[in-house]
This record gives structure tokens, sequence and C-alpha cells, in this order.
């Protein structure tokens, strides 16, 4: 560098350099993020305090005294608790208990690494991500055959998250005891979307059995490894995780059962070309105003993938619209009609943009 540069010129350089710096930091971050993972993989400790003296003792060295060494220590004692910070499993909630279909999805989208905490409601989940104290939450939202999941529907009505995905799994309902012999079962415990999605063959094969609405499939297949008189309609993952033994695989009354999951959190992600945007909208009571609304789509040109309407429960016969549109809030024709029905609808929510799930469905057995 020679004295003869001007102020303008060297600033150039400077930011040169400071663009080098931030896309090494970003690299360093991403080097730590993977080392993290494998460190899950085999329990490791995150935090390895002998390895960060090495870095500074590296560090110093290197210097050879010419940064000044307290603000170099600082600054790198910066970058390596950002990375170690960043190291973190990703925490989880999910409608429990274990082996739940949620649990399941999570299990498929999060993979075996993440941190599974189970909730007693779809509430819980929803008020866990809001007080930050779960990064995701899994919920059920729309079964192929029972239709919407009228529960976390309205959970997005009372609780501030966003969506940051979803997920589709194809779903096997197994009726499973301890002995694995129908003729144990003298009641029949699931939640109420499997004993609705399982109820004609629960009438044609077991007539007189009762059946008992529960929390969860998970609360099902416990209360059938406590008891040997009680069936349960649960997950394949549950056979494993109770102990339990398949007394008929796959009494789902429709073939292709599938439950789409969203993956709640505080932010949504950025575009990934592949995406959709929900809104949850309400409308001015007048004559019209969802054709209004539907019309302003449609010259856009924007597929409207989903609406579903849910009471507002405070008054009576109103209502509020959940949509679901193709693209994502980054692609202007998206921005442009979420601005226009911000600006006409009696309430306006983004709920986010996140990337569609494949038209592929997981399957729902791990087995
Ligand atoms: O080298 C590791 O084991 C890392 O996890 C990376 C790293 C770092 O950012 O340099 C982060 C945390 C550890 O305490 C030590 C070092």
């Amino acid at each position: 560098m020679t004295e003869k540069q001007d102020i303008p010129q060297i600033r150039e350089r400077i930011d040169q350099i400071d663009d080098t710096i931030l896309e090494l930091l970003k690299e360093r971050l991403d080097c730590a993020k993977a080392i993290g993972l494998l460190k899950n993989e085999s329990n490791r400790a995150k935090w390895d305090p002998q390895r960060e003296l090495e870095i500074y003792e590296r560090l110093r060295k290197n210097n050879n005294d010419i940064f000044p060494y307290k603000a170099l220590r600082s600054i790198f004692h910066e970058i390596i608790t950002t990375c170690r910070l960043s190291q973190r499993k990703a925490t989880v909630g999910y409608l429990g208990p274990e082996a739940t279909f949620s649990h399941l999805a999570g299990v498929r989208y999060f993979g075996q690494t993440a941190e599974y905490q189970p909730m007693e409601s779809i509430g819980e989940v929803f008020e866990e991500v809001e007080k930050e104290r779960v990064q995701y939450g899994i919920v059920p939202v729309e079964n192929s055959i029972e239709g919407a999941v009228t529960y976390s529907l309205d959970a997005f009505l009372k609780y501030k998250v966003k969506i940051c995905g979803e997920i589709q799994l194809a779903i096997t309902h197994n009726l499973v005891n301890r002995s694995g012999n129908i003729e144990d079962i003298q009641t029949v415990a699931s939640h109420s979307q499997p004993l609705a999605q399982c109820r004609n063959w629960l009438r044609k094969h077991l007539p007189k059995i009762p059946t008992l609405d529960v929390f969860s499939t998970g609360t099902a297949a416990q209360m059938a490894a406590n008891n040997p008189n009680v069936g349960a309609i649960a997950s394949s993952l549950a056979i494993n995780t109770y102990n339990l033994q398949v007394v008929i695989p796959g009494i789902e009354d429709y073939q292709g059962n599938t439950t789409r999951f969203l993956v709640i959190g505080r932010k949504s992600p950025k575009k990934s070309g592949y995406d959709k945007t929900s809104i949850l909208i309400g409308l001015i009571n007048r004559p019209g105003a969802l054709n209004e609304i539907l019309t302003i789509l449609s010259a856009k040109n924007i597929d409207l993938a989903k609406i579903e309407s849910r009471p507002t429960k405070d008054k009576q016969w109103s209502y509020m619209f959940f949509l679901d549109m193709l693209g994502h809030i980054e692609d202007p024709v998206i921005y442009e009609a979420c601005n226009i029905l911000r600006q006409i609808c009696a309430y306006f929510e983004l709920l986010g943009s996140y990337p569609r799930a494949d038209d592929i469905n997981l399957n729902g057995d791990i087995d």
C-alpha cells in the first residue's frame, strides 16, 4: 500500500477486505454446523475448550504481535461462541406422548438427531413455539379423508407463529394390543381423527366394542401397553415404542389416507423456488366480499391451492378464511396481492411462505 493512494481508493480496498471476511465467516459457520452434526451422531459434547485454546494460541503466534492481541482474542471469542451456539440441536415440539403421527412426521422432516419434546396438546405446541421455548412445532392440519384439523387451524387465530414448512405423511392405522389377539379387546382407544378414519372397519368387525376418544394415538398406545383389554389404533412407531403386537394392520377405511402437517416456528424461510404462501383473512361483512378477494387473486393469475373457513367464535356467523397460494411472498405477484388484501380486508395476517411438500407422500410406516 503506497502513500499516494487516496482515501476513496483505500476505502474501496477495505470494503473488499470486509466482504472477504464476511464470506469467510459464513464459511466458518457452515464448517462448525457440519462438525455439530457429526458430534450429534457420535453424542460428543459441543463445547471443546481445549480445541478453542489451541485456536487462540495458533492465532497469537501467526499474528506476530501485529494486530492488538486483546482485540484479536475478543473478536475470535465472539466468532467461536457464535459458531458453537449454532451447533445446537433443533428442538421440535409435537403432540405427545412418544410415537404419535406428529412425532413420526417430525422425525421424517428433521431427522433422528433433532431433540423432540412431547406436549400435552396442540395448543401447547403453538404456545411453546410462540414463547421460543422450542424452535419448531409439528402440527397436523389436514387429512385427505377427514378434512381440516380444526383445532390446529383455530390455534393460528390465538398464537403468533409462522409456518416454516409442510410434510405429507401417508398414514397406516394399525389395530394393536398387548397380545396380538382380537378376542382380548374390550375397548378401542385412539385420537378422534384415526377413530373417524377407521369408522366403517370398526363398525363391521368390532360392532359391539365401544371406542374411547383420547388425547393422541400415543396416549392410546400407552393405555394398550398398560391394559390387556385395550386395543389402540396407532402408528407403526408406537408398536416398537410401547412393545405392542399388531392385531390387524391397515384398518383405515380408504386407501391413500394422507395427513398434511405444518412445521411452525418464529420465522419463515427464504424463497426456495417451489413455495406456498398461507394467509389468514377476515372479511368486511358485505355481499360479494369473498368474491372480491378471489377476483383479485385470479386477475393476478395466482394459483389458489386451498381455502378453508373457520368461525371466529366471538361473533355468531362470522368467519376467518385460511388461504394457501402457490408462490413466495418474495414473488412480486404474491407480494402485491397481499398488499391489496391487507388494505381491503377487516383482518390480514401473513402466516408464512415455505417450501411445498413433495408430491410424493412420505410413507408413515418406518418399519
Ligand atoms: O472444532 C470443533 O470441535 C468445533 O465444534 C468448532 C468450534 C469452532 O467454532 O472453532 C466450535 C466449538 C468448539 O468448542 C470448538 C471449536
